[in-house]
């Protein structure tokens, strides 16, 4: 196979390859004053090519004289058809946009590698699975599921975690969910699914939201799903970053080893960020302020040098397990608890390059579960099964023909040999004579052979019995795990499921449907289910009918709590400092330094963009002026004001929420004794509390960050929730 040639990117440049440097950034001085540009007799700007600065040329490579006006008989008069150049321009703008991914279609993808830390060739062939210290390239793409590609990034949605590892023995990919079960058990529901998840199709709304009818009608009408309930309506779906999230393949794999032996897995990918999510109310900001909200995180993260990593861990097991679990391994509605199989870490996820270009390579990479090397293969899961056959056939018509692997993103990084020609954007055709076989051209012309040793082949697992459309009764239990979710998480975290489905269920108009799904809550938790019926004012209705009894005491499992799994360190989350002109120089550079010390950072916000002037005559500039910079995007924030400053945002609305923002989300907060008076009229400074700390010294600002590695103050909430209120 011809290999296409790498040659250096400069901006606007085309090489046949997707570059892997990003190009180096323009120099200051080269950014182009644009009252001196040349104009043309309109007034247009005409710049022009010359030294450095390369010469535009169509698609053709014809150099461009003028890309500012279309060819006119006359300067008034038609266009002529003639005008090749306009008509490729607009021709290929024309054909800009693909489908966009029937689901997850909004993503963001990074490249990075895969270290193996731990030899897993006892129980698999899978060449990245055997030497200790060995890395292979790989690129993950995080995602939301339901929204459509322009939808705001902190929707309450499955995160979609999908990670392609190049290694030697072909492409694997791992596509993944933030949640380790799902909403259903056979693949063939998966169009009802998606369809009651996204707009209702008569109106097109609600966008990227699962609180409407269609949803939590055909989830009450699937008890199968109430364990996926329990985990899409906790924090787990609203995350504070895509670098605090977990990963989980989901269904049971199969190991398989040179001997032939198969071994159950089910992979992990554990964020060492530590698990983080943000509140819901903070959420619905956050999408106004910036709907980019995660993906700009990853990308500052990475350009930064702060590379986000996960340790990837399986879970190991075999059929006497699998056959004395309560549970069958192959309902992807079940998890296996890690007290009862742990798990293994045996590698490290690395991101640290962005990507060059979006759409070349998050856009158009293509994962599909059925790519696996030899040694992993697939369980009976028939949500896997039905998997494999979707993943292949979708990526035929968002990237338009057969030949997405000629894509870079999408190639394999090993030697690859094959018959498979022509097509459309056919970038790779064998050479030679020989493009079938067998044939009799010799090994220098005859091209590749099959390997049987080398080559994959399927575990040779026995299968009988009638063949019927059935699910299995062994998949009957909907409510026990569930259970077990929920009594696996703290008090605020239990809080924080009951409100999700109030407030889910509030945007439901037909009562019934509402109704339904609280008779569901009772066979998981009779607590819980009061609770969502008080919230919704509704008179309890009687427990649904069970296919199975719930199991009522499965241990908890602290592995299921995101606040049992959180960091102890500030590391990599951001401050928001407020500051006004005259505020005090020495407590600002001692948070600043605190914050650097903490690995973590920061962002000025000021009342105007051009910064402020600090009391020692030194000037800072802003990253946000005050209402571009909602408190709701920072993990904490610190407010340095000098007294006439303090006045000043004292009448501002933008920085009266500001404070109030951060004070509701349990936020830790910091200030001078001059911005007290903020405090005072957003209406907060009789509430304020523990983790409202003083910035009276240079030596507060580290105790301040000190506190903040406790993320969130949760105590606070249940003084600023009505729900959270006795009842009268
Ligand atoms: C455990 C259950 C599932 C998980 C974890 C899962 C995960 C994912 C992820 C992460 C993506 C985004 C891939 C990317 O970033 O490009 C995706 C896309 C997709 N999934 Fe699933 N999915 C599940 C179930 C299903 C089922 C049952 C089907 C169909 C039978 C399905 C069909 C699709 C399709 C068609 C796409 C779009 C792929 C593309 O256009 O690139 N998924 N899924």
């Amino acid at each position: 196979m011809s290999k296409p040639s790498k040659s250096a990117s400069a901006p606007g440049k085309i090489s046949g390859e997707t570059p892997t440097k990003a190009p180096p950034a323009a120099p200051a001085d080269a950014i182009s004053d644009s009252f001196a540009e040349p104009q043309g007799t309109g007034g247009e700007t005409h710049q022009t090519a010359g030294g450095d600065v390369a010469v535009l040329t169509t698609a053709q490579g014809i150099p461009v004289a003028d890309d500012q006006n279309m060819l006119k008989q006359g300067s008034r008069g038609p266009t002529l058809l003639e005008d090749l150049h306009f008509r490729e321009k607009i021709f290929h703008f024309d054909h800009e946009r693909i489908p966009e991914r029937v689901v997850h279609a909004r993503g963001y993808g990074a490249h990075g590698y895969f270290e193996l830390t731990e030899s897993l060739s006892d129980v698999t062939r899978a060449d990245v699975l055997q030497r200790v210290g060995e890395r292979v390239p790989a690129f993950v793409r995080f995602s939301t599921v339901a929204g459509s590609k322009g939808s705001a990034d902190l929707a309450r949605d499955v995160r979609g975690f999908a990670v392609k590892l190049y290694t030697q023995e072909g492409n694997w990919d791992i596509v993944g969910n933030n949640i380790p079960v799902f909403f259903i058990q056979d693949a063939i529901k998966f169009p009802d699914l998606i369809h009651a998840a996204k707009p209702e199709p008569d109106r097109d709304f609600p966008q990227a939201q699962t609180a409407h009818d269609n949803f939590w009608d055909f989830i009450s009408l699937t008890p199968e799903s109430m364990h996926m309930v329990m985990w899409i309506m906790s924090d787990r779906t609203i995350p504070r970053s895509l670098r605090t999230i977990e990963g989980f393949g989901v269904h049971t794999f199969r190991l398989v080893n040179a001997e032939g032996k198969s071994t159950f897995v089910k992979f992990h990918w554990k964020p060492k960020q530590g698990l983080q999510s943000v509140a819901w109310n903070e959420a619905v900001k956050i999408n106004g302020a910036d709907p980019d909200f995660h993906r700009r995180d990853l990308w500052d993260a990475i350009n930064a040098g702060d590379f986000p990593e996960w340790e990837l861990g399986v879970q190991l097991f075999d059929d006497d397990f699998a056959d004395s679990f309560d549970f069958d391994v192959l309902d992807a509605t079940k998890l296996i608890p890690e007290e009862l199989v742990p798990v293994r870490i045996v590698g490290r996820l690395v991101l640290d390059r962005v990507v060059d270009n979006f759409f070349a390579e998050t856009e158009q990479v293509a994962f599909m579960t059925h790519n696996v090397p030899p040694g992993v293969d697939f369980s009976n899961d028939p949500l896997l099964q039905g998997r494999n056959f979707s993943y292949l056939d979708t990526q035929l018509k968002r990237l338009g023909g057969p030949n997405f692997t000629h894509i870079p993103i999408n190639a394999p990084k090993c030697p690859m040999a094959h018959f498979q020609q022509d097509g459309h954007m056919a970038m790779r055709n064998p050479v030679g004579r020989a493009n079938y076989e067998p044939n009799s051209w010799g090994a220098a012309q005859g091209g590749p052979r099959e390997d049987p040793v080398r080559g994959f082949t399927s575990f040779a697992e026995a299968a009988d019995g009638p063949r019927q459309r059935v699910r299995s009764e062994s998949f009957a239990d909907h409510y026990s795990q569930a259970r077990q979710f929920f009594t696996s998480q703290t008090p605020i975290e239990q809080k924080h499921i009951g409100d999700a489905l109030v407030f889910e269920l509030s945007k439901v108009e037909r009562p019934d449907i509402r109704s339904r799904i609280v008779s569901h809550l009772l066979n998981i938790d009779e607590t819980l289910a009061a609770t969502v019926a008080d919230g919704l004012g509704l008179a309890l209705p009687k427990a649904a009918q069970a296919a199975r009894p719930t199991i009522m005491d499965l241990p908890p499992s602290d592995a299921l709590s995101i606040v049992r799994n959180g960091p102890d360190s500030f590391k990599g989350r951001k401050l928001g400092i407020l500051l006004t002109d005259g505020a005090d120089a020495a407590i600002f550079n001692a948070l600043v330094k605190a914050v650097e010390k903490e690995a973590a950072v920061y962002e000025v916000i000021a009342p105007k963009i051009s910064g402020v002037t600090l009391s020692d005559g030194t000037t800072v500039g802003a990253k946000q002026k005050i209402d571009g910079g909602p408190s709701v995007l920072y993990d904490a924030i610190a407010v340095v004001a000098s007294k006439d400053g303090a006045a000043l945002l004292a009448i501002d609305a933008a920085a009266k929420d500001f404070v109030t923002d951060a004070f509701t989300h349990c936020k830790f907060i910091a200030l001078t004794a001059e911005a007290h008076l903020l405090f005072e009229k957003a209406g907060i400074a009789d509430d304020m509390d523990d983790a409202c700390l003083p910035l009276g010294a240079v030596k507060d600002a580290a105790n301040f960050l000190a506190a903040c590695r406790a993320l969130r103050h949760w105590p606070r909430e249940l003084g600023v929730d009505l729900d959270a209120q006795p009842a009268a």
